[in-house]
């Protein structure tokens, strides 16, 4: 008999939930976008309670979607937008703050004067695989402590917990029954030991959080606690949990070490499985904790693009060059070839593996017969070129990514991903189920309750829809490269 799983994919501007037959088909899913909240320039924040909403409503309407009821649903496994903190009243469960999301950049002033001292950054890198930056979080956790009246001393009396989305999640789902996290998730907060896989007692007192607020750290499958029966009707055990870029590296099958994902949604994220042992990046990438399985750590090295989608979005609604993201493929089919323009698209800075906050974006190389056509293009090749950046990055490392599996929205444009096969100069292959997030939960709860018998399962359900082979000379790339690397020394300010 089929045995059905459920899968939760909390992310940045929308929910998730998504009922998977245990072949890997997808046989409902649900949607729904809540409010971003921009308070201040570079602060970004979510109502707890809205993501709650989010999901339940998602949670209910994926059964309208389908024949299938609560029983027919063996196991439940969550996936989540990462580093965004929430903290919350353990009595009443009422947060104290809004949710501060990962794009925040309001603790920068922190970060800086920590920075002074070399020897603790060099500690946080070393224990933690992170730069110290406020995208994790860490800082973030600290500035409500400081913030919120009465917080501080509230999070000392053991009143407060912390929890990135997954454990806010779980801890509502289970009706304030379960406090837990997992690897992939604590290794983004900057408080965790990813070599110990433990919290790090000199990184909480360098960031006054007491260790009473936080989650016990899980395995990625495991046990965490049951969906209370009051909200659908029957308990379901949660038993898959991992941040959302980890999860897609589940989701892709990348088992082996140098298999490498890349996820183009609104940001891009590119992980390279390095096996056994952390790499430690010379080039300012991220060394974080790909999975972990019966005990077991498979780290990752992460580069991460603020701008991929998002530059789309900003051909469409700031420039208002295009209707909608899927008509930039015809329009790139247009372009003249070699035009010599580049967009680099740091609207907000550039992430990896330049990490310059200061730096903004320009667009370079233009002539009287540059039509939108050029412009599109551009902005589509700029996508390719900063993932270019983190391959040539990782290779610096020692770890060439040896397959490159694609998904998220952009994934889907055809003209890009033939241009990124030119410019990495190597195979890019997407698969034909592209909810590679939600398939990674989805699996890892399925593991733990005994569907899946091991990784291999996966490894023999991911199917390649398209591969997309390099056409370009390797002078022809090597001279598309230098041209963009001279625009983005243009704009570097650090
Ligand atoms: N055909 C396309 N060509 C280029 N970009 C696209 C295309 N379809 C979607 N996108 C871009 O992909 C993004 C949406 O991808 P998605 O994976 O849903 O993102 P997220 O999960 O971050 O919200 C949008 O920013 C959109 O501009
Ligand atoms: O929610 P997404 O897909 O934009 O992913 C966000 C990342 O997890 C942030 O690190």
């Amino acid at each position: 008999m089929t045995q059905y799983i459920l899968a939760i994919d909390q992310g940045t501007t929308s929910s998730r939930s998504i009922i998977f037959a245990d072949d890997g088909r997808i046989v409902a899913m649900a949607q729904r976008e809540f409010s971003q909240h921009y308070p201040q320039d570079g602060w970004v924040e979510h109502q707890p309670q809205a993501i709650w909403d989010s999901v339940v409503s998602t949670l209910h309407e994926v059964f309208d979607a389908c024949d299938l009821t609560v029983d027919d649903i063996a196991t439940l496994g969550i996936t989540n937008q990462r580093e965004t903190t929430v903290v919350w009243d353990k009595h009443t469960g009422q947060e104290v703050y809004p949710a501060i999301v990962w794009q925040d950049r309001r603790t920068a002033g922190t970060c800086r004067a920590l920075a002074e001292d070399a020897e603790l950054v060099d500690y946080i890198t070393r224990t933690t695989g992170l730069l110290l930056d406020p995208y994790f979080s860490a800082t973030k956790v600290n500035w409500i402590l400081d913030n919120v009246e009465g917080a501080r001393a509230r999070a000392a009396a053991g009143d407060l917990l912390f929890g990135t989305i997954d454990t806010y999640l779980i801890w509502r789902l289970t009706g304030g029954q379960s406090h837990k996290t997992d690897a992939t998730n604590a290794s983004r907060t900057m408080l965790f030991n990813i070599h110990t896989q433990q919290w790090d007692s000199r990184l909480l007192e360098t960031f006054a959080i007491p260790p009473a607020m936080l989650p016990d750290v899980m395995d990625c499958a495991a046990e965490f606690g049951d969906v209370s029966s009051d909200l659908l009707g029957k308990r379901i055990p949660i038993q898959g949990v991992a941040g959302d870029q980890q999860a897609a590296l589940v989701g892709q099958a990348c088992f082996e070490k140098g298999m490498a994902k890349s996820t183009y949604g609104t940001g891009c994220f590119m992980i390279l499985n390095t096996g056994d042992e952390p790499l430690v990046s010379k080039n300012r990438l991220l060394t974080t904790v790909g999975y972990r399985l019966n005990g077991k750590v498979t780290y990752a090295l992460e580069g991460s693009i603020f701008m991929a989608g998002a530059t789309i979005q900003w051909l469409r609604d700031g420039l208002k060059l295009i209707d909608n993201a899927a008509e930039t493929e015809a329009l790139a089919k247009r372009a003249r070839e070699d035009n010599g323009i580049f967009m680099v698209p740091a609207f907000t800075g550039l992430g990896a593996p330049y990490w310059d906050p200061d730096a903004r974006g320009a667009i370079l190389g233009l002539t009287r017969d540059t039509g939108i056509s050029e412009i599109v293009a551009a902005g589509l090749q700029s996508v390719c070129y900063q993932t270019k950046d983190l391959q040539k990055a990782m290779e610096s490392d020692g770890a060439r990514p040896v397959t490159l599996r694609v998904d998220g929205g952009m994934a889907k444009n055809d003209w890009v991903m033939g241009f990124l096969a030119d410019i990495l100069g190597a195979e890019v292959k997407r698969p034909t189920i592209t909810e590679t997030t939600a398939v990674g939960a989805a699996f890892l709860a399925g593991l733990q309750h005994g569907i899946f018998t091991g990784v291999d399962t996966l490894t023999h359900c991911w199917q390649c829809d398209s591969v997309f082979t390099p056409r370009l000379t390797k002078s022809q790339r090597d001279t598309a490269y230098e041209g963009w690397k001279a625009a983005v020394a243009r704009i570097r300010c650090s």
